[in-house]
């Protein structure tokens, strides 16, 4: 139900962007040199994704005021591989100057984190500054996710397909996916459960980096998810809420 309001309010936003017909300067734009999420994930024995997350559906606010730089500057100096960037306003309080500033402060791949249902959204993500954009296979179609995928890949940005059953999995599998994403929260009930990772993966054998995403609040839950497989977790809500968040990247990386 939450979702199909999300997706409303994301043809509302798509709209807006076509009347301002943002696709027939996005070719003219110098692009930044890209940062690979997928060879960060591949270059460690578990990574870290630290996402910048003001507020969410289900949890309300969980900072407000934030300083963004400065978050992402923290989680890169406690070890973060990359930093995702909710841009969505509405239902997170996450911004598109928020990726811009923390793209250009960090020197990490910077994700963007919204729900994306048209190619103007990812040249949009493009002229933000995003390395690699999420695909949720929740809110679309097997063509959709193909042709979206694709056009990502034009573009220069990777893609992180998101999942969270069977179904979906074999979506993902069936896409070009730079990587894959278990996501432990149920994106209509909210519900967050570690089990979902550790039922899915052992059903991945593609080459690609396979992450676990939500619901990870602590060094167990970390280890947890490397003894599931995952290459990396992504964590947001555990991370906003601490107040060394470099000492708490440090921790969640000292388990595994
Ligand atoms: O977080 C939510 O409430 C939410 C609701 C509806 C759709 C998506 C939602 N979150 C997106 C995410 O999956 C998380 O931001 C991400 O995986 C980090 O999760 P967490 O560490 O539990 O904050």
């Amino acid at each position: 139900m939450f979702l199909k309001k999300i997706v409303a309010t994301k043809q509302k936003e798509i709209d807006i962007l076509k009347q301002k017909g943002q696709q027939d300067h996005v070719l003219s734009l110098a692009k930044n040199t890209p940062r690979s999420l997928s060879a960060a994930l591949l270059a460690t024995s578990f990574g870290i994704i630290a996402e910048i997350k003001p507020a969410s559906p289900s949890k309300g606010v969980i900072q407000a005021e934030i300083d963004p730089i400065t978050i992402a500057t923290e989680y890169e100096r406690g070890g973060a591989i990359a930093i995702s960037v909710l841009t969505d306003r509405t239902y997170f309080q996450g911004s598109a100057e928020n990726l811009i500033n923390v793209r250009a402060s960090v020197g990490l791949p910077v994700l963007r984190k919204d729900f994306i249902i048209d190619a103007i959204q990812i040249e949009e993500s493009l002229q933000m500054g995003a390395d690699a954009i999420l695909l949720i296979v929740a809110i679309l179609e097997e063509k959709q996710l193909k042709d979206l995928v694709q056009h990502a890949h034009q573009l220069g940005l990777e893609v992180l397909v998101e999942v969270h059953d069977e179904q979906e999995l074999k979506a993902a599998l069936s896409c070009e996916a730079d990587v894959i994403g278990i996501n432990n929260r149920n994106l209509h009930s909210f519900e967050t459960n570690l089990e979902t990772t550790e039922r899915l993966l052992p059903m991945i054998s593609s080459a690609q980096p396979v992450i676990a995403e939500s619901g990870i609040h602590a060094p167990a839950d970390a280890l947890r998810m490397k003894n599931a497989g995952a290459a990396g977790i992504l964590v947001g809500e555990y991370l906003m809420r601490q107040t060394n968040r470099e000492q708490a990247i440090q921790a969640l990386l000292s388990e595994v």
